[in-house]
This record gives C-alpha cells, sequence and structure tokens, in this order.
C-alpha cells in the first residue's frame, strides 16, 4: 500500500497547500489526481514520491513509515517509487545521453554492471531507437525525453509510480505510447499508480478511479487545498 494519511503540506511563509490530505493507493491499483490549477495536487504527487517533507501527517510505503524526505529518505524506500514529471528538460541532465539519463538510476544504486543487459529492454519498453540513444536532451523532441525520463524511472522497477502531468505537453499518439509503456510495466509487475492530470477523459481511461483535490472552499487566493479524504471524492 502507498497511504498519505492526514497530511498537511505547502511553502514556507505561506499557508499551506493541502490540509488534512489523505490517500491510499492499493498494489496495482491505478489512482487519478485532478483537481483546479494550483489546488496542491503536484504537492501532493511529490509528498507521495518522498520528494517534498509534509508539516503533519504521514506517509508509508509498503508497510514502512516513511520518517527521510528527498536524499534522507532511506534508499530502499526511494527506490521503491518511480517519478515522471511534466517538464522533462528540466529533470534531465542536458550533459547526459539519452542512454546515460536512462541508465542515471542504475549507475547511482551500485548497479552499474546491469546496464549494458537492461538499457536496450528499458529503451525498447518507451519505443526509443537506438540512434537516439547517442544524442544529448537539446538534440531530441520533448516527446523522445519524456520517453527517456520514463525509460529512467521503470530503470529500478519500482512498486510504485507517480507521473504528474506526465503527458501534458504531449502530442495524443505519444501521449498514447507513453500511457501505453506504463501500463505494459504495471501489467508485467503489479505496480501501483499515481497520475496526475487535467485531462479528465485521459484519467478516465488510463485509472481504475479518480480523485479530486477541491480548491479552497472560499476558492480565494492562499486557502489551503481541501483535501480531507480525497477518496470520498471518489469519481
Ligand atoms: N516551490 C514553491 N514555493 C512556493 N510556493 C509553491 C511552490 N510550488 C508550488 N507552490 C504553490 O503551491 C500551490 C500549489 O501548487 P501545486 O503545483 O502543488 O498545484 P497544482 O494543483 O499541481 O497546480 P497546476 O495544476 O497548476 O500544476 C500553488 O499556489 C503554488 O503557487
Amino acid at each position: 500500500m502507498l497511504e498519505l494519511a492526514h497530511l498537511t503540506a505547502g511553502y514556507p511563509g505561506r499557508p499551506p497547500v493541502l490540509r488534512d490530505a489523505c490517500l491510499t493507493i492499493a498494489p496495482g491499483e491505478a489512482v487519478g489526481l485532478q483537481g483546479p490549477s494550483g489546488c496542491g495536487k503536484s504537492t501532493l504527487a511529490r509528498v507521495a514520491a518522498l520528494l517534498h517533507r509534509p508539516d503533519h501527517g504521514t506517509v508509508t510505503v509498503d508497510g514502512h513509515r516513511v520518517h527521510g524526505w528527498r536524499h534522507r529518505a532511506p534508499r530502499s524506500l526511494r527506490t521503491r517509487i518511480g517519478v515522471v514529471f511534466q517538464q522533462p528538460r528540466q529533470s534531465a541532465d542536458p550533459r547526459l545521453t539519452l542512454a546515460d539519463v536512462i541508465a542515471e538510476p542504475l549507475r547511482a544504486n551500485g548497479r552499474r554492471a546491469e546496464v549494458p543487459d537492461r538499457l536496450p529492454e528499458l529503451s525498447r519498453s518507451v519505443g526509443l531507437t537506438d540512434e537516439l540513444l547517442t544524442r544529448r536532451p537539446h538534440e531530441v523532441s520533448d516527446g523522445q525525453l519524456q520517453r527517456a525520463c520514463l525509460a529512467r524511472a521503470l530503470a529500478l522497477e519500482p512498486r510504485w509510480l507517480v507521473c504528474d502531468e506526465m503527458t501534458s505537453m504531449l502530442d495524443a499518439s505519444t501521449t498514447a505510447a507513453l500511457v501505453g509503456a506504463v501500463e505494459s510495466y504495471r501489467t508485467r509487475t503489479g505496480a501501483g499508480l499515481l497520475a496526475v492530470s487535467h485531462d479528465d477523459e485521459l484519467l478516465t481511461r488510463w485509472c481504475d478511479r479518480t480523485v479530486t483535490l477541491a480548491a479552497g472552499a472560499a476558492g480565494s487566493a492562499g486557502a489551503a487545498g481541501s483535501a480531507k479524504d480525497l477518496d470520498t471524492w471518489t469519481s
């Protein structure tokens, strides 16, 4: 299970973005997260990916309560969660080839020896050709770079995937290819998914259920996203 319980989270010097948010994802389940711009979807996704420390509340991954965040999160928990963000150019080192972008997690986790075997399999799973693997981010399209970022997220075979607006910059065919790659991976491994998107139709087609993170009750600037028991907002 990936369990987010009673989360309050935000940014220094501002009112909380999330207040008392709860969400539980079962193994193998695909949950979509939608809601108005600025209501805190990405913040919640970053907390779930152990990249943003909540002010209150707990995150439990497969029965392990999380106490550290970002680099302080235990490696054994961090590697259980793969993340893909909206902007591939902000998350890929421009100096690396796509092959090195994909292999980065294997190298960083002492699994360099696996790269020759895993790289072809990973790149094939996201539809990247060998020729593209030798290029650097500025030499490929956003869609091609996002494919590499997805392959990187799958490199350590995570039990959970967090896809934050993964396809929102991409055309319909690249979107279909990336969602297809995620679903093939999930079918093979039984991984759970949290998918954030503005595209209700995509979430309906992709996910087992969709939850809505509501804007602040008054809708006023600075009001905290009212996220109490997200599961009660299931559509
Ligand atoms: N690093 C940050 N520092 C300060 N405030 C931030 C930061 N990141 C996000 N925020 C603010 O927190 C609120 C929630 O942002 P978040 O990105 O989580 O919302 P979102 O629902 O994902 O929005 P969108 O749908 O537009 O991507 C917004 O008001 C945003 O301006």
